[in-house]
């Protein structure tokens, strides 16, 4: 898919990975994006900037909590509504909170679902809509063991899981629109600093053993990656590692040929 007058809807837009997918999304010529997060302040605030850099009428900022089924509908709705299309869904907010686990299943995992399944009622070509590409944010963690973050690497576990399946499910499929997922390793954003806030065993070991030597992703580094595939017409259930400084790659389901 090229990008030049579609549309996109990505949800944690408003800061960090989310933002700078959008910032990258405007900046070829796409006609809009719809920035969906439940932080209105920021999401104001990047919507503004959005507008000031590529145009009014370029970033609509929708308040809502993914966890929220309604209010994620009402989004996509929104985005429709407002841009006349919808073409690449990015299902990207997440937190890291060991302590508040069962919201954190709802916002990393449950919503990526209810996410995907939105992007085939409103982009599908049989429900009305030209296809597109949905892209699930999960983390190297989600190929990968992560010792004190056991609930997070589950959830992100799950996203590759969803996410290699869903691509081929008979009704994502005959709508036109293909699924991947994006496993980055630690990204430039202030994820980990409002996970030390809310506090969990992963981030007080991190906080000490860590914090400071492990190389962050870059967000041009992410960013490459993924408009790479989108651009991909090829790319379908494809799970990308992004590590710092090698780039992109995809990775296969295990051989179990034993
Ligand atoms: N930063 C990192 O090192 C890595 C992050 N990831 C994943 O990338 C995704 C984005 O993370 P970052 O941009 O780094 O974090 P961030 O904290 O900078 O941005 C996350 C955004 O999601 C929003 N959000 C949180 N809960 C929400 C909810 N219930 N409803 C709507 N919006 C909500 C926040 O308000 C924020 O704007 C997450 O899924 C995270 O797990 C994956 C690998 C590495
Ligand atoms: C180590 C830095 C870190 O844990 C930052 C975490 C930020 C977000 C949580 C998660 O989505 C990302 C984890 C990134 C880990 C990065 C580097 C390595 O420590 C992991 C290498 C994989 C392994 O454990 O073998």
């Amino acid at each position: 898919m090229n990008f030049d007058g579609k549309v996109a809807l990505v949800t944690g837009g408003a800061d960090g990975i989310g933002k700078a997918l959008s910032d990258v999304f405007l900046s070829k010529n796409m006609k809009g994006v719809c920035l969906v997060d439940v932080n209105e302040d920021k999401g104001q605030e990047t919507a503004k900037a959005f507008e000031e850099k590529y145009g009014a009428g370029k970033a609509k900022f929708c308040k809502c909590d993914v966890t929220s089924s309604e209010q994620l509908e009402a989004a996509f709705k929104t985005c429709v509504d407002t841009f006349g299309r919808l073409d690449v869904a990015c299902n990207n907010a997440g937190i890291l909170n060991e302590y508040k686990w069962k919201l954190m299943v709802s916002i990393n995992l449950n919503a990526v679902i209810e996410g995907t399944y939105l992007a085939v009622k409103y982009m599908g070509t049989k429900n009305g809509g030209n296809g597109g590409v949905v892209v699930n944010t999960s983390s190297v963690v989600g190929l990968v063991p992560r010792q004190y973050a056991a609930v997070y690497t589950a959830s992100k576990h799950g996203v590759v899981g969803f996410t290699r399946s869903a691509a081929f499910e008979p009704d994502v499929v005959d709508n036109g629109i293909r699924v991947v997922a994006i496993c980055p390793m630690a990204v430039e954003t202030e994820f980990m600093a409002i996970a030390y806030e809310q506090g969990s065993k992963y981030t007080e070991v991190y906080r000490n053993e860590m914090e400071g030597r492990v190389p962050r992703v870059k967000f041009e580094e992410l960013t490459s990656a993924v408009v790479q595939l989108i651009e991909d017409k090829d790319a379908n259930g494809s799970i990308n590692v992004i590590v710092p400084g090698k780039g992109s790659k995809s990775i296969p389901p295990p051989n179990l040929n034993l």
